[in-house]
């Protein structure tokens, strides 16, 4: 369980984090989602101690991290997957890590096998592509075999392959009863890989929700709908409608609904007597819930 409480931080006179709380749980993957300059990074950077707040306390499963006794063995973190001396083999950085750790050259194995690095774990990570770079970066997050995982941009440059191995193995981490968190601005990644969302805007939390609750209650339900009636049903479904219900007409014989539920439309058509050739709800995405609720949030302060 990652807490904040009231967590601030103050640039000079920018506030990157402005009096922020939520708690992130055991057992499922959040997502950590905002426009550029949220505050993201230095929620994380807050987090894991490279930082320190301005007000306000983020810990650890209760503690703070620079109280925490063996760090790699509690929180796994990736903050910034270039952090690694080029001339080093993949296997000598994990062996590095694993040394202040008393962590055994077994574990660094099972890591770089985990990862898919075994066969390259020889070579010099300065020849790693971005892809390799990010998978050493998770073999090192995951090395201490720690309950809490902090990922910033975890599938930044990653290939198909290495995108799906990413969101698989964290669900699998998160279901093992890991705390699993990862930043990342692809919301159709996110979408399938999280379970809850925590979204910032201009350093405040904006939304804190199940990611279904969060998709769901972003504009209402939208249907298509395709009649040679267009006109007639639209006069109707519009006649005493809430004013939350929208309608935007298509090219074909049709119009797209907001607000208002297919079978609704369905029962309205069939009381009217108005043939339909298509009543289609339309799957809602995290993409429409986050562009509707951060258009405003933009960070047009950030220089
Ligand atoms: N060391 C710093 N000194 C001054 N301002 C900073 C510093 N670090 C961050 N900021 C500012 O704080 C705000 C939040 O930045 P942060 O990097 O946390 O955002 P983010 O949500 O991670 O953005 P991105 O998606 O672009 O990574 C931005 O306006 C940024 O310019």
């Amino acid at each position: 369980m990652i807490e904040a409480r009231g967590l601030s931080k103050h640039y000079g006179a920018k506030v990157a984090v402005d009096d922020i709380s939520f708690s992130i749980r055991p057992g499922q993957v959040t997502g950590f989602l905002g426009p550029n300059g949220a505050g993201k990074s230095t929620s994380m950077r807050l987090m894991v101690g490279l930082d320190r707040p301005t007000s306000g306390t983020v810990t650890i499963d209760g503690q703070r991290y620079r109280d925490l006794a063996a760090p790699l063995a509690e929180v796994g973190t990736l903050l910034d997957a270039k952090g690694v001396h080029p001339g080093r083999s993949a296997r000598s950085h994990l062996r590095t890590l694993a040394a202040t750790h008393g962590i055994s050259d077994r574990r660094v194995s099972e890591v770089l096998e985990q990862t898919g690095l075994s066969s390259v774990a020889h070579k010099r990570v300065g020849g790693f592509s971005l892809g390799m770079g990010q998978r050493l970066g998770i073999a090192a997050a995951i090395l201490g075999d720690p309950r809490v995982l902090i990922l910033d941009e975890p599938i930044n440059g990653l290939d198909p392959d290495g995108v799906l191995w990413v969101r698989q193995f964290l669900r699998h981490l998160a279901s093992e009863g890991r705390t699993v968190l990862l930043s990342s601005h692809l919301m159709s990644e996110m979408a399938q890989t999280a379970d809850h969302v925590i979204v910032l805007g201009r350093g405040r939390v904006v939304a804190d929700a199940p990611i279904g609750e969060f998709i769901s209650q972003g504009r209402g339900e939208t249907v298509t709908v395709r009649t040679p009636e267009a006109a007639k049903l639209a006069s109707l479904l519009l006649s005493g409608a809430s004013p939350n219900v929208t309608l935007e007409p298509l090219t074909d014989e049709g119009f797209t609904t907001q607000g208002l539920a297919a079978a609704e439309i369905g029962g309205i058509a069939a009381r009217n007597g108005i043939e339909l050739h298509e009543l289609s709800p339309v799957q809602a995405s995290l993409e429409d819930a986050y562009i509707a609720l951060t258009r405003d949030q933009l960070d047009y302060t950030s220089n």
